[in-house]
């Protein structure tokens, strides 16, 4: 690892890119936090507080925010992307050929439809001359924003830029470590938002602890099933961004996809819990997405096609549950046979 910390700039002011900048700018990282909201980025610079997405965490003064995007990217080495799926495009449209040969960090759990592409191909597309990575692990923001321990994934082809996101973003709190699979990290990512959904639900159903444990595996079975079908490694499933972050989204009422599933099982609609939850809930959108897909592609999924029938066929919840109970009893761990599928995306 290198010592040289570079500049660094995060885009989007929600949860997430709010924690990440606070986190550099609390190691003396030169960070600067762009978002469209002047009222918030002046309540930010004078009261080092975002009330809205980290209500009573108290920013570092050293965090420098702003409104002016090209300002914002001007000295930047690194960008770190934190921005909705749903605009991430239309985000990077505007700044393509500023981010040339800087390197780009997607944090963004996401999908994008039509294509089922991930973040980091789309900044491919948008700023082709950009160094990509991705960052994902099991973080949800409000702990790393107050100090919890945790760790998280890098992922590159360029090592260069695994490096140098370790360098400004590893420190006592967060470890940082590197992989080259982007396509599976990222697509692990995605993924699991849809089964923190079903969680939530049989959090709220009161369902027992064995059913968790049940479910939470078989999620893992059924994303790797899928990612190997796509071309990922099976085994970064095994790491921080398959199961880590698989299980703390799964646990935890802080993840919104979880709270999503958990208003969906206390007999809210879908409108009413997203409304209430006011902050994006991916797995929405990626579990239509890959219902889909998995239909084109042949791909078995039960967990997905149930919460599917559930959230948007308005099928009965019993008769969802009896269904999946009543599937083929198969294979326990799949990982044996999907190491004899060779990776073609890393
Ligand atoms: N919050 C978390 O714990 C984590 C979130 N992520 C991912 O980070 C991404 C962003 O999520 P959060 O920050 O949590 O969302 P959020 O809902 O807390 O905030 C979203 C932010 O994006 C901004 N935004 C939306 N459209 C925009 C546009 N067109 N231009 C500029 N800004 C725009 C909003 O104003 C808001 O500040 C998601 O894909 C999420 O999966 C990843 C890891 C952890
Ligand atoms: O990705 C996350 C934690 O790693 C955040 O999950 P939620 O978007 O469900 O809050």
């Amino acid at each position: 690892m290198t010592d040289r910390k570079a500049s660094v700039c995060v885009l989007g002011g929600g949860s997430f890119g709010t924690t990440l900048a606070n986190l550099m700018a609390s190691e003396a990282v030169p960070v600067t936090l762009w978002l469209r909201d002047p009222e918030m980025a002046r309540h930010i610079s004078e009261q080092h507080e975002n009330p809205r997405y980290l209500p009573g965490i108290a920013l570092d003064e050293r965090l420098q925010v702003t409104t002016d995007l090209n300002a914002a990217l001007a000295t930047a080495e690194i960008v770190f992307l934190a921005i909705p799926s749903s605009s991430f495009r239309t985000v990077l449209q505007q700044i393509g050929p500023q981010l040339a040969g800087k390197q780009v960090v997607s944090t963004t759990k996401g999908i994008e439809q039509p294509g089922f592409l991930m973040m980091s191909q789309i900044v491919e597309q948008e700023a082709p001359e950009a160094h990509v990575g991705v960052l994902s692990g099991p973080n949800l923001a409000k702990e790393i924003a107050a100090g919890e321990l945790t760790a998280t994934v890098v992922a590159s082809e360029d090592e260069q830029l695994c490096r140098d996101v370790q360098a400004v973003l590893g420190c006592a709190n967060l470890r940082v470590y590197a992989s080259q699979d982007r396509y599976g990290v990222e697509l692990g990512g995605a993924l699991k938002n849809v089964y923190a959904i079903i969680s939530g639900m049989a959090s709220a159903l009161g369902m027992g602890e064995n059913t968790k444990a049940m479910l939470i595996t078989r999620a893992l079975a059924e994303m790797t099933r899928f990612a190997v079908h796509m071309g990922a490694n099976p085994l970064t499933f095994l790491g921080l961004a398959g199961v880590g972050d698989l299980i703390v989204t799964c646990v935890s009422p802080q993840s919104r996809n979880f709270q999503v599933g958990h208003a969906l099982g206390k007999g809210e609609t879908l409108e009413q819990g997203v409304a209430r939850l006011g902050q994006v809930a991916e797995g929405v959108n990626t579990l239509r997405v890959l219902k889909q897909k998995a239909a084109e592609e042949g791909v078995y999924m039960p967990l997905v096609d149930g919460l599917h029938a559930i959230v948007f066929e308005h099928k009965p919840l019993p008769a969802v549950i009896a269904r999946l109970m009543s599937a083929e009893q198969k294979n326990d761990v799949e990982f044996a046979a999907f190491m004899s599928a060779a990776p073609v995306k890393s």
